[in-house]
């Protein structure tokens, strides 16, 4: 598992593309055949991606956390951003859509990702199961939230090229967690703005896999603090580390979805300071 030390703001004027790309960009999220795996010292969030690519891959613990298992003391966010794909915990089969997300608690010993039916018939070419974990102290039951059944909001305008559906899939109003709050966002044809105005919440730190993006396009994807942006040229399947005191917002070269989710001190959605545009430098 790689391991990421926390960056500290007043870091961020010494830096250059390459380090900001090194501290909080992960460009391989999917391997296949592999699960990869990104320990942030950022309220100690584990990011990654599982593609079986064919194979069933286990989740196991590394040194990093020494744990008997991966979600001894952790919980697990998970997302599926490819074709079908299956996780089986504990023994019990869960069969996730592209778009489904499943919640998986501490405690659960056993926990394999493999290809579900058809899952080759999609442009991924199988399943891509996007990984977002935190600490746990205490234990919430598993569930699963299929494409459409979390809770939508509907953002921004045509006029601002933010026009945008929100879906909180782990949340408090929906799957009860310790820490993790998850969703996806998705641009509609025409939009490429998301999260602008910008904001920031110091309380959580917050992760980007952006994806559907095609191949040639790009997210411009800013980060930082309010008065000292930088920005980060982001890919398809990349995701960004954003630390609890970088803004987060991106615009894309082309429509896109992104799968968003945060850890930390609380897990309300609504809370966070907004920055105003004319603001940001
Ligand atoms: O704290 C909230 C997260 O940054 C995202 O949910 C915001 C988002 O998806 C958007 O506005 O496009
Ligand atoms: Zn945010």
């Amino acid at each position: 598992m790689e391991q990421r030390y926390a960056t500290n703001p007043d870091q961020i004027p010494g830096m250059g593309t390459d380090e900001l790309r090194e501290r909080f960009l992960v460009e391989a999220v999917f391997v296949p055949g592999e699960i990869t795996l990104v320990y942030t010292h950022h309220d100690r969030v584990v990011v990654g991606g599982a593609q079986p690519a064919g194979q069933e891959l286990a989740l196991l613990p590394s040194d990093e956390i020494r744990a008997e298992y991966f979600l001894e003391n952790r919980e697990i966010g998970i997302v599926n951003v490819g074709g079908t794909g299956t996780v089986t915990a504990d023994g019990e089969t869960f069969t996730l859509p592209t778009g489904a997300c499943l919640y998986l608690g501490r405690g659960v010993r056993d926990v394999v990702f493999a290809d579900g039916p058809g899952a080759a018939e999609h442009p991924a070419g199988g399943a891509q199961l996007y990984l977002f974990s935190a600490p746990a102290h205490t234990t919430y039951p598993t569930r699963l939230v299929l494409p459409g059944e979390g809770t939508t909001r509907e953002l921004g305008d045509q006029l601002t090229s933010n026009r945008r559906s929100l879906e909180q899939l782990i949340h408090p109003g929906g799957v009860q967690s310790c820490q993790v709050v998850m969703g996806v966002t998705s641009l509609h044809p025409g939009s490429m703005w998301n999260t602008m105005p910008a904001h920031t919440h110091e309380r959580r730190t917050e992760c980007y896999l952006y994806f559907d993006l095609p191949e040639d396009a790009r997210v411009i994807h800013l980060c930082g603090q309010p008065t000292q942006t930088r920005h980060l040229v982001v890919a398809d399947r990349q995701a960004v580390i954003s630390p609890s005191w970088s803004l987060h917002s991106g615009v894309g070269t082309a429509a896109y979805s992104f799968v968003w989710a945060m850890a930390g001190e609380n897990q309300a959605f609504d809370d966070m300071d907004a920055v105003p545009v004319d603001q940001i430098r």
